[in-house]
């Protein structure tokens, strides 16, 4: 059975770049995010639940993040439906991937860990964290998000200080570099353990 490995952080603060770099050092990654995008797809598990629900957000037979974004800003009850349908299946692919691997290390990237609950059935978390003003100018930077659906997602995150708190290990992803050593710290105190384990 593999180190089981959750990384956590608030929305922009670097967690798929940090999970790249776990990759980069022969961890086996998983990313949630990556999961939901399958699930959406066409010929995704999400498609017909979802459909069931808000029909006006399935594109083409597939789940539409444009519709399913515009549906959340008009009903704030939106959000909690379409969890509903989507994190049980987001848990099925995961313990499947878990089952399937055999990496000695595997890296879940979970937006949510603690929001769910999910740091429970993990060997040791991993929390990125920058600036909240850096965060800010990442998000927004990317173009894909208006300011205001960033206050939606930041303002449901548990507050990212907490999450660091309740993590093993802190990643700064002030600079690519600092968090590549951070990456390799942490790896090489995983393998330690095991070792000696
Ligand atoms: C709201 C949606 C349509 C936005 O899509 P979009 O492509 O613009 O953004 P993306 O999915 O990359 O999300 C960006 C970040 O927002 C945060 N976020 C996403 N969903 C949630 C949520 N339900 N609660 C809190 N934060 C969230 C995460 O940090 C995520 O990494 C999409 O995230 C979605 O369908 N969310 C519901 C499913 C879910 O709970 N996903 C979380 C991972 S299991
Ligand atoms: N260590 C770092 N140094 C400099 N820039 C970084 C670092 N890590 C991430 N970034 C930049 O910050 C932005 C957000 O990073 P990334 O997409 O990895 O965040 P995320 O936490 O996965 O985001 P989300 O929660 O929205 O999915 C990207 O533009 C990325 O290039």
């Amino acid at each position: 059975m593999s180190f089981l490995l959750g990384l956590t952080g608030s929305i922009g603060m670097g967690k798929s770049t940090t999970a790249r770099m776990f990759a980069e050092e022969g961890c086996a990654l998983w990313d949630a995010d990556a999961a939901v995008h399958r699930l959406y797809a066409k010929g995704g598990a999400a498609v017909g639940p979802i459909r069931e629900v808000f029909p006006e957000a399935v594109i083409d037979d597939a789940v539409s993040r444009d519709r399913l974004k515009m549906i959340i800003a008009q009903d704030e009850t939106a959000l909690a439906r379409i969890e509903k349908i989507v994190h049980p299946l987001v848990a099925r692919d995961r313990a499947d991937f878990i089952h399937e691997s055999t990496a000695d290390i595997v890296v879940l990237d979970i937006p949510l860990l603690f929001e769910t609950g999910g740091d429970k059935g993990m060997n040791a978390v991993a929390c990125v964290t920058v600036s909240p003003e850096l965060q800010r100018e990442r998000v927004l930077a990317r173009g894909t998000m208006s300011e205001a659906q960033f206050e939606t997602i930041r303002a449901k995150q548990m507050p990212n200080d907490e999450k660091c708190r309740r993590a093993d290990f802190v990643i700064e992803t002030d600079t690519l570099e600092h968090a590549g050593q951070q990456v390799q710290d942490v790896v090489r105190q995983i393998r330690d353990r095991l070792k000696h384990a």
